[in-house]
């Protein structure tokens, strides 16, 4: 049987979402493993002042396609950027790319997406159901078409707590959702719209639910692959280790919390934290690929990508190796020094919110205010806490999924391609995985110079001084107002000296009298 490389040969691909984080990734891995790929067609739209071939030749020039300029400097050559913006009617395809399109793509791996949390159900249903929708459509008019590989999310069913590779039924069917949101006001459809999710924790798990379902009815007309990663972060090994360019999902946290921002989360610290490297998923994406096209199964086949049942690790881990990693090689210009502590205990959490967030930002604002500069401390923990609130319901709890369609398809893999499209995640190491994860969010997240870490350090140093002085001040005050001004605060202070002292002296009788 052709190995993946020689079946990708020739071949022109669609790819939706290929700017974004795991789109990017896709295209890079298929040019620099499968180096015979006829064609990548890209649907990207114009945004923020640039046109679709300046964003693509942008993205071209980033770090993460060093390799494969190095192995091929023509390499932008297979790519052809198409305009189209997924949340119009027929996807905004002019005639002429579409005719284009029908006549050579053979197959389509679909990664755009919403993933925002807090996005209006109309917004989410457009992109992530009624975009599939029409790209599903426009895949049966392809004359060559031979896979359609669909990027969902493990938490797609999280409203269940063990999830089996199968479609479970939709909350709701989604042609009818459409119909009755289509005449509906914004404001009443926010309204609704906690009803209409029930379980699940927001728009984009409930919409990426209806997807599949949507994906599922065309399963007789097409061969199609789904595949279903939980948390995705930086790559552990390719292109290089620890690449990853944004602050989704774990990454603002560990960001946050490297920065001495975020000192308390409300996580559990046994539960599994199903996070799964860029590089994994892709891996595995363009093997289902494979698989879907030259085995052509009879039914979507459902592809859980996640970690937790294989290799697995706890929040409270990542959590230890997070700050000793940060503490190793430091961001610049930490507001504090990093110290976070993950509790599941509400109360706990909101007294360290008060303790270690608010007042702080209370305390710098006002040194800014004070040196005439606008303050913002306050205005970066409102969003912090927006944005970790939106995160908790992951990080408390713990999800089953079953892999064995991951198994499968990896026992199918001749030596040479696991080797090549490796997602075996037994083989992770997590201690090292983290620590160049935190060191990819440093370099290429935030742009810092490894070479600056020295000054960084010195920085932390001088934070640690900064919080010695400011604790003795706070002795010290509490001394002056207290201890020195209340005849009963004085009879309890030296209560207390008097028993410390006692006990010393009964410490050093006893331990005299044992020697
Ligand atoms: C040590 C502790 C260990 C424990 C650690 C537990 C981790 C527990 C993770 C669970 C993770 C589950 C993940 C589920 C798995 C999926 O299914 S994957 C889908 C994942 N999706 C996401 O993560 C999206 C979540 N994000 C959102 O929904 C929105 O960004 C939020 C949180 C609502 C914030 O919205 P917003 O306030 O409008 O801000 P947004 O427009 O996103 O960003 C504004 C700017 O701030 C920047 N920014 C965003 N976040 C940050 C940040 N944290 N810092 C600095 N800047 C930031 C942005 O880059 C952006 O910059 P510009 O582009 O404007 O220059
Ligand atoms: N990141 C994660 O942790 C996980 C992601 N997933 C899934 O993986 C897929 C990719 O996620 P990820 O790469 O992280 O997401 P990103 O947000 O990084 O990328 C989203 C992509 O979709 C494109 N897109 C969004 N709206 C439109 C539109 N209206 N028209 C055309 N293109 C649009 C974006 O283009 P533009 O640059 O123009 O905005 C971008 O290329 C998604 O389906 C997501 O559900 C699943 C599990 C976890």
């Amino acid at each position: 049987m052709a190995s993946i490389a020689d079946y990708y040969a020739g071949k022109n691909v669609l790819i939706t979402g290929a700017t974004g984080f795991m789109g990017k990734v896709l295209v890079e891995k298929l040019l620099r493993s499968c180096p015979e790929v006829q064609t990548l067609y890209l649907l990207v739209r114009p945004k923020a002042g640039q046109s679709m071939q300046e964003r693509v030749s942008d993205m071209m020039k980033c770090k993460l396609f060093d390799r494969v300029r190095e192995d091929n400097p023509d390499f932008h050559q297979k790519i052809v950027p198409i305009s189209s913006e997924l949340t119009q009617p027929a996807l905004a395809i002019s005639p002429e790319d579409v005719e284009r399109l029908t006549s050579c793509v053979n197959i389509i791996f679909h990664c755009a997406a919403t993933i925002r949390f807090d996005e209006p159900l109309k917004h989410a249903l457009q992109l992530n159901v009624i975009a599939t929708q029409q790209l599903l459509n426009l895949a049966q008019q392809m004359h060559h078409l031979q896979a359609f590989i669909h990027i969902s999310t493990a938490y797609a069913n999280c409203n269940r707590r063990h999830i089996d590779e199968i479609i479970y039924p939709p909350p709701v069917e989604p042609k009818k959702l459409i119909d009755s949101l289509e005449w509906m006001e914004d404001s009443i459809v926010r309204d609704i719209t906690p009803r209409l999710i029930g379980e699940r924790p927001n728009t984009y798990t409930y919409t990426k639910a209806l997807a599949e379902c949507v994906v599922q009815k065309e399963s007789s007309k097409l061969s199609i692959g789904i595949i279903r990663p939980s948390i995705v972060g930086a790559s552990w090994q390719e292109p290089f280790p620890g690449w990853i360019d944004n602050f989704n999902g774990p990454s603002g946290v560990f960001i946050a919390a490297g920065k001495g921002i975020l000192r308390t989360m409300r996580a559990n610290n046994d539960a599994v934290a199903d996070l799964i490297p860029v590089d994994v998923v892709i891996n595995l994406t363009l093997a289902a690929g494979w698989y879907t096209a030259v085995h052509r199964p009879k039914a979507a086949l459902v592809y859980n990508c996640t970690t937790g049942g294989i290799n697995p690790f706890h929040w409270g881990e990542i959590e230890h190796h997070v700050m000793s990693s940060f503490k190793r090689n430091p961001l610049e210009q930490a507001f504090r020094r990093p110290n976070a502590n993950i509790t599941s205990n509400y109360l706990m959490n909101q007294y360290w919110i008060l303790v270690s967030h608010k007042f702080p930002a209370l305390i710098y604002d006002l040194y800014l205010r004070l040196s005439g500069q606008k303050p913002q401390m306050m205005r970066i923990f409102n969003r912090l806490h927006k944005a970790i609130g939106l995160l908790e319901y992951f990080s408390s709890q713990d999800w089953e999924w079953n892999s064995e369609n991951m198994n499968m398809l990896m026992s199918h893999l001749s030596p040479e391609d696991r080797k090549t499209f490796n997602f075996d995640v037994r083989q992770l190491n997590w201690p090292e995985y983290i620590e160049n994860y935190c060191i990819g969010t440093k370099k290429y997240v935030l742009n810092e110079d490894m070479s600056d870490i020295p000054a960084a350090r010195q920085h932390l140093r001088k934070l640690r001084n900064i919080r010695y002085t400011f604790n003795t001040l706070l002795l010290v005050f509490i001394w002056r107002v207290f201890i020195a001004r209340s005849q009963m605060a004085r009879n309890i202070w030296y209560f207390v000296v008097s028993l410390c002292f006692k006990f010393l002296s009964y410490f050093r009788a006893s331990s005299t009298l044992t020697n």
